[in-house]
This record gives structure tokens, sequence and C-alpha cells, in this order.
């Protein structure tokens, strides 16, 4: 499966010139055997928490069409990064997965809102539990940045059968650390393909961490981005998963009858 990853600059407030942004970039870097392409949190808007509703009034569902569009003109799956979407008085922060008809085949809400960046002040959490999509035929999953440190929803996913999970996000470079370590225990610990992609820049005063990444199911990194704007290109072998199951067999060992219920 080949995956290519965006890691963006992005423009705070600007839907339009981001759409220009991933446009060019996807034109750029496009080729015929692509599957997958994966872009970062909140990628139209950024952290631009006080203007979100009159953005959200104003650019409507531009974002989301422009995510079709971009899958069926490309021919190509879109693990689309996150995008603020207006219900009623709430704006979630929402996971879009197209494939390459341009169909969306999977949304999820942020669960976890960050306090250090006052998302609840802003932002409505996800109600639903995580779900699986499938991606050519691959059982996949999709967080949203914070929800990286939340290992239970990231075990439901694994439990549910997936083999690769993304990771869409705008992480701080002061927590660089915390973004290094989760994302390669997450997959050491669920034995999957974990692909993230984050931000880079300094946006109102926060630096992010760039530092997208593709680890495989052992935790060794396939590819990874340091701070620079730029992307990661990489097939996956997914041979590896139930490979890597069979040699460390973590899933028949769980004794969950013994496990609390937290
Ligand atoms: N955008 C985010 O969710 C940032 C998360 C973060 O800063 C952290 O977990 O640390």
């Amino acid at each position: 499966m080949n995956y290519l990853v965006f890691q963006m600059d992005l423009e705070v407030g600007n839907p339009e010139e981001n759409r220009k942004i991933i446009e060019r970039w996807l034109e750029a870097n496009y080729n015929d055997d692509l599957d997958v392409v994966v872009l970062p949190e909140m990628w139209s808007t950024g952290y631009a928490l006080e203007e979100l509703k009159e953005i959200c009034k104003v650019d409507g569902n531009q974002s989301t069409e422009f995510l079709q569009s971009l899958a069926k003109k490309f021919n190509v799956n879109l693990v689309g990064g996150s995008i603020v979407v207006l219900e009623d008085k709430d704006i979630f922060n929402r996971a879009v997965i197209v494939n390459r008809m341009g169909e969306i085949v999977h949304t999820y809400d942020k669960m976890h809102l960050v306090p250090m960046l006052d998302e609840p002040k802003f932002l409505t959490g996800g109600l639903n539990q995580v779900e699986v999509f499938e991606l050519e035929g691959v059982k996949m999953g999709v967080i949203i940045c914070y929800d990286l440190r939340f290992p239970e929803i990231i075990r439901d996913l694994a439990l549910q059968g997936i083999q690769v999970l993304h990771i869409v996000a705008e992480w701080p470079l002061a927590r660089e650390t915390h973004w290094n370590t989760l994302l390669r225990a997450r997959a050491i610990e669920n034995q999957m393909y974990v692909v993230a992609s984050n931000v880079t820049g300094t946006k109102l005063g926060v630096k992010f961490a760039g530092c997208s990444q593709i680890i495989d199911p052992w935790g060794d990194i396939v590819q990874k981005l340091d701070q620079e704007v730029g992307e990661l290109r990489a097939t996956l072998d997914l041979e590896k998963v139930p490979q890597i199951r069979k040699e460390v067999p973590i899933f028949d060992s769980r004794v969950p009858e013994k496990y609390r219920k937290l």
C-alpha cells in the first residue's frame, strides 16, 4: 500500500489559501501508483479558534467538497486530515476519509479536547466511539492529535482489527518527545502501522513539532521528517502485521477478565 504524507506549513484562518497549498503540493508529488494521501489536523484553519464560527459560516462545506474533488481528480484515497465543522451551535474537529471515487467513507470527531490549546472553550468533543473504516480492503483507524495520549481508544481500534492507525495532528514542538515516544509506543503495543501527519512552522506564537513519521508494527521508523515542509513516501508491507502478531502474540495473551473497566 503506497502512502504519501504531507507535513504542511498552513496559513492560519485562510481555508482558501490552504486548499491551494494542498492542491499544488499534490500536483507536484502525485504519482500513478499512490494509494493513500494523508493530511494534518485542522489544515484549513489552524488554531484560529476565535474566528472558527465565522469561518465555518462563510466557508461552508467547501473544504469537504475540496477533499472529495481532490480524491477524484487524483484517483487516490484521502485520509483528509481534519477540518472544523459547525453543527447547530457546536464546532467539531472532524477527520474526513474519502475514497478514490470521492465518497466519504468515514468521519471521526476529535474526542479529547486540549486544555493547553484552549480547545474546550471553542470546540465540542466528539460524541461517538471510535470506529474502523476500510480503504482498498484494509482495516484502518484515525484519531486526532491529543487523542494519542489516550491508549484506550487505540486499543479499541486494534481489537476491532485495524492494521494501520493514522494520527492527524498539530502537535507543538514543546512536547516533541511525547509525540515521538507515544507514536512509537502505540505502534509497538498494538503491533500495527502508525502513520502520523503533523504541521510545521510557528503559528500564533506556537512552534509546531513537524516530525511526521511512519512506524512499522515492530516499532521501527520507516520514514520520518524533521521540521521541514515536505512529504513522506513509503510502501506499507501489511504482511508484517500478522507476522509480528504471531511472533509476539500479545492479543492471545490478553486477560481482559482481569482488567478493571476504567
Ligand atoms: N492539537 C493537539 O491536539 C495538540 C495536542 C498536544 O499539544 C499535546 O497532547 O501535548
